[in-house]
């Protein structure tokens, strides 16, 4: 620690501001890829130890005071512990980062105007969809895939190849039908699977009072960066989750402008 402390004199003003910000950028992007996600309280708690045992191991430095049990406790178990343990419990976050970090470059460059014709007639055909089986209160579930595979997901149900057509989207989810239970996979803009069986979060501070339809379609976003669309059948609203996050009340220009922007490449 004073090791540290008697390094600290010789860096430069400048660069110690620059350090500053890239440490608060880091920060700020790590906050905004949590916001709204399950990850929040556990980060919080890890937080409130990490600062707890780095102050106590201050002042076993720099005052007589010494506990050695637990000086030796924080310094060999607990605080390298961490460095196992944040991966472990922050692995879905991990992973979304990364998959963004990994895409975002290279995956812009590709996108052209013929997928910008193929994304906007997606989202209408999503839409149409949507509303039709809102306004009928029929419950629905489809999930819209981005970069994040979701073979295995697929795997959990029938699978299909077809267009995404409104109409045919819409009789998946016809009460009575084979496939209406669970979700509808989309993969480059078509159906590739229905009645599939989806992760179902555990966020009840985001889920409220919603049932499993809606858990589901947390879920799939908690561990993916794809797009859950949800029809609630006790209420036709329409809600949309992402990144760990639910939206609700959607109106059909809403949901529309929604998933106009959010199924370009990021
Ligand atoms: N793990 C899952 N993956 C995909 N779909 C699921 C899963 N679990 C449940 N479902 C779907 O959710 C339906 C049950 O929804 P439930 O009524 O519990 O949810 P809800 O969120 O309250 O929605 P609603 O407002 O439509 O009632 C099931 O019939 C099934 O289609």
């Amino acid at each position: 620690m004073t090791e540290v402390i008697g390094r600290t004199n010789h860096i430069s003003p400048l660069l110690s501001v620059i350090d500053i910000l890239v440490v608060a950028a880091i920060f700020y992007w790590i906050l905004g890829l949590v916001k709204g996600t399950r990850a929040v309280p556990v980060l919080r708690g890890l937080a409130i130890i990490l600062v707890s045992s780095v102050a106590l191991l201050i002042i076993f430095q720099i005052t007589p005071f010494k506990l050695r049990a637990l000086d030796f406790l924080l310094q060999r178990a607990l605080l390298p512990g961490f460095v196992v343990a944040i991966p472990v419990i922050f692995q879905p976050e991990l992973r979304r980062a990364l998959e963004r970090i990994g895409t975002s470059t290279t995956f812009s460059a590709l996108y052209s105007h013929s997928e910008t014709d193929e994304i906007t007639k997606l989202a209408q055909n999503i839409t149409k969809a949507v509303t039709d089986l809102a306004d009928r209160r029929i419950g629905a579930l489809i999930v819209i895939e981005r970069e994040t595979g979701l073979e295995d997901i697929a795997d959990t149900g029938t699978r299909i190849d077809a267009c995404a057509d409104p109409g045919l989207l819409e009789s998946i989810f016809m009460p009575n039908g084979p496939l209406h239970d669970g979700a509808v996979i989309i993969s480059r803009g078509r159906i590739v699977a229905a009645g599939c069986v989806l992760p179902l979060s555990e966020n009840m501070r985001v889920l409220g009072e919603r049932g499993t339809r809606h858990r589901a379609a947390l879920g799939v976003t908690e561990t993916s960066d794809a797009i859950a669309v949800v029809v609630s059948e006790e209420t036709g609203v329409i809600s949309v989750a992402q990144n760990g996050r639910l939206l609700s009340n959607f109106t059909e220009e809403r949901l529309m402008r929604f998933l106009t922007a959010a199924l370009k490449p990021s």
